[in-house]
């Protein structure tokens, strides 16, 4: 498959003096799980904020689904089909696990948070629409026994499932996971990785910023490496992974 869905031309971002992104510029395939690897402080993050609509970046842009991103608002990233999760954990923690998924769906609702406040007949029908697609997610995470309970009680684990469950209930064309197996057991990361496969499989194109270079090279089938701001290399694992500029950069430090 190699329809583009994602572009990023020229993506420059300063703090101060602090170059956080160099003129990046990669391309994301319709339906591919890419990596975005890179020692700490590389700018991973930070691209993600800019693709997501947190930060304006200062120079470049994106190009998605075909038109450009005007990512200057997280909403507007959200309705053309983007949906992240964070590396610090944000979830409505007294709020249910059910809970937190509706709250994702109503991006893909007529009605909207306001409707959802004052309830008329089609409003109702709607909400119940979203319950039972909010149930459906929680299922299709591995959490569903957990739906009633608030976040804040899940497990680690469980809560970045929980956190996967709200981003897919935007229904991205894009998902964009932040660290997803910080913290997690080798059980629990390999259930992770059962679950993007999946997630994949289903059609939706993955972006992966992850710390756990093995998950990511048997997942991933191209990977990106950021240092210091800038792009190193993008290409299959294979070739990555022996890239020397790679090996000095990271896997160096952690092989
Ligand atoms: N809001 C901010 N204000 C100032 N500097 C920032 C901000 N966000 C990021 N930076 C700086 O930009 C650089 C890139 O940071 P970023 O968090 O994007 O890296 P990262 O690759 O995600 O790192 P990690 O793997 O540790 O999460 C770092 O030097 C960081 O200190």
């Amino acid at each position: 498959m190699s329809e583009v869905l994602l572009e990023a031309k020229a993506v420059a971002k300063h703090f101060g003096g602090v170059k956080a992104l160099r003129d990046v510029s990669l391309t994301i395939r319709r339906g591919e799980v890419y990596g975005l690897i890179g020692p700490n402080g590389a700018g991973k993050t930070t691209f993600f904020n800019c693709l997501t609509g947190l930060y304006v970046p200062e120079g470049g842009g994106f190009t998605f689904a075909g038109a450009p991103l005007k990512a200057d608002a997280p909403h507007q990233a959200a309705e053309r089909g983007i949906a992240r999760t964070f590396q610090n954990i944000r979830l409505f923690g007294n709020m249910t696990a059910l809970e937190n998924v509706m709250v994702g769906r109503h991006v893909r609702t007529k009605a909207g948070v306001l409707g959802a406040v004052f309830r008329d007949a089609g409003t109702r029908a709607e909400e119940a629409a979203i319950r039972r697609r909010a149930e459906e997610l929680l299922h299709y995470v591995g959490v569903a026994d957990r739906a009633g309970d608030l976040a804040k009680n899940l497990s680690y684990g469980d809560q970045r499932r929980l956190e996967i469950a709200r981003a897919l209930a935007t229904e991205p064309k894009l998902l964009c996971l932040d660290e997803p197996a910080a913290g997690m057991n080798g059980t629990e990361t390999e259930e992770l990785r059962v679950l993007i496969e999946g997630i994949r499989a289903d059609g939706v194109t993955i972006l992966l910023i992850e710390h756990d270079v093995k998950l990511v090279m048997g997942l991933c089938d191209r990977v990106a490496v950021l240092d210091y701001g800038a792009l190193v290399i993008e290409d299959v694992p294979a070739v990555v992974q022996h890239d020397p500029r790679v090996i000095e950069a990271y896997i160096g430090v952690a092989a």
